[in-house]
């Protein structure tokens, strides 16, 4: 393909499980072109060198200021954590690049203080606290069954390297569910908790419970109960490709976008 028709794009956390993933993702998709990564070190170094990937040639900056004024990408993906998250969307925003955001941990009060910013700048781009087309379906269908069933529990299970709790996708399928769901302090009025934690976080009165052990990957269980029947909706992520469907149809969407998109169901067709 022309070089000068591909999207442009910058990883920002390159070493990482879904940066890694990600980049092998944009080497080999033709449309595609790996500008930089920006790591947290390793300045200067050939990311196809960092990541064992024969025939990549790109840059690493370990500034992020640095690499979006000298590459001046199309796209920013970041997958990194939310410190350096929320610092690489700012530096994307001021220098007019399109952000794909993965990282988790972003309030409802800072996307809307992007989402400002980027709408007066006419700046696409999308944060998206799940890629995988799965979860996405199953937070469509939670806030479905919230109409019927108003007893909710959100089961989320990650790997033992998740920083971050509960998770982005547990929030954002909460937030959708509450849209539906008739408000409803849920278990007994006078329950007590004898271990602290055992019921979970409390999300406008449903709960949210957090599992991390080796051996997964990224899974959640949204548990609707009523007289007499259970309804269970689950995903699974076994493999960290089952995000990148997700991602790249992010990045070609950002190039048409003119705001900031919070989560992915809000651009599948
Ligand atoms: N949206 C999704 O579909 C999705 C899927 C998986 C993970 N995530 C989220 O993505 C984030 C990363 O997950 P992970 O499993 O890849 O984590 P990870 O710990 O494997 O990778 C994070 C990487 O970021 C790097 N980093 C830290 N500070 C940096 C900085 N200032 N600049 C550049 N790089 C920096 C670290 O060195 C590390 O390599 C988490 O917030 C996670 O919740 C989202
Ligand atoms: O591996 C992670 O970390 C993941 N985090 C996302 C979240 O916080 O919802 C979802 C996918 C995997």
């Amino acid at each position: 393909m022309d070089e000068t028709k591909k999207i442009r794009i910058v990883v920002a956390g390159p070493r990482g499980r879904m940066g890694a993933e990600t980049i092998r993702m944009i080497h080999r998709t033709p449309e595609f072109s790996l500008s930089a990564a920006v790591d947290d070190g390793n300045d200067s170094a050939n990311v196809g060198d960092l990541l064992g990937i024969s025939g990549l040639n790109a840059r690493v900056y370990s500034d992020i200021e640095d690499c979006l004024s000298a590459e001046q990408p199309d796209v920013l993906i970041d997958f990194t954590n939310p410190e350096a998250g929320k610092k690489n969307l700012q530096a994307a925003i001021d220098f007019g690049v399109r952000p794909v955001i993965g990282t988790s941990g972003f309030s409802n009060e800072e996307v809307a203080d992007y989402q400002k910013q980027m709408g007066e700048k006419k700046l696409g781009g999308i944060i998206a606290p799940n890629f995988a087309i799965g979860a996405v379906l199953v937070m469509k269908f939670s806030q479905m069954a919230a109409k019927y069933f108003p007893d909710v529990e959100i089961i989320e299970m990650h790997h033992d390297g998740k920083k971050d709790a509960p998770s982005g996708t547990a929030v954002k399928t909460a937030e959708l569910i509450e849209k539906t769901r008739k408000p409803k302090k849920q278990g007994a009025p006078d329950e007590k908790e004898t271990l602290q934690g055992a019921r979970g976080a409390d999300f406008d009165g449903m709960r949210i419970h957090s599992v991390r052990l080796p051996g997964l990957v990224a899974h959640q269980e949204v548990l609707f109960g009523s007289k007499g029947e259970l309804l269970t909706l689950r995903h699974d992520s076994m493999d960290r490709a089952s995000f990148m469907t997700g991602v790249a149809y992010s990045v070609r969407t950002a190039m048409s976008l003119e705001t900031l998109v919070y989560g992915l169901e809000n651009i599948l067709d």
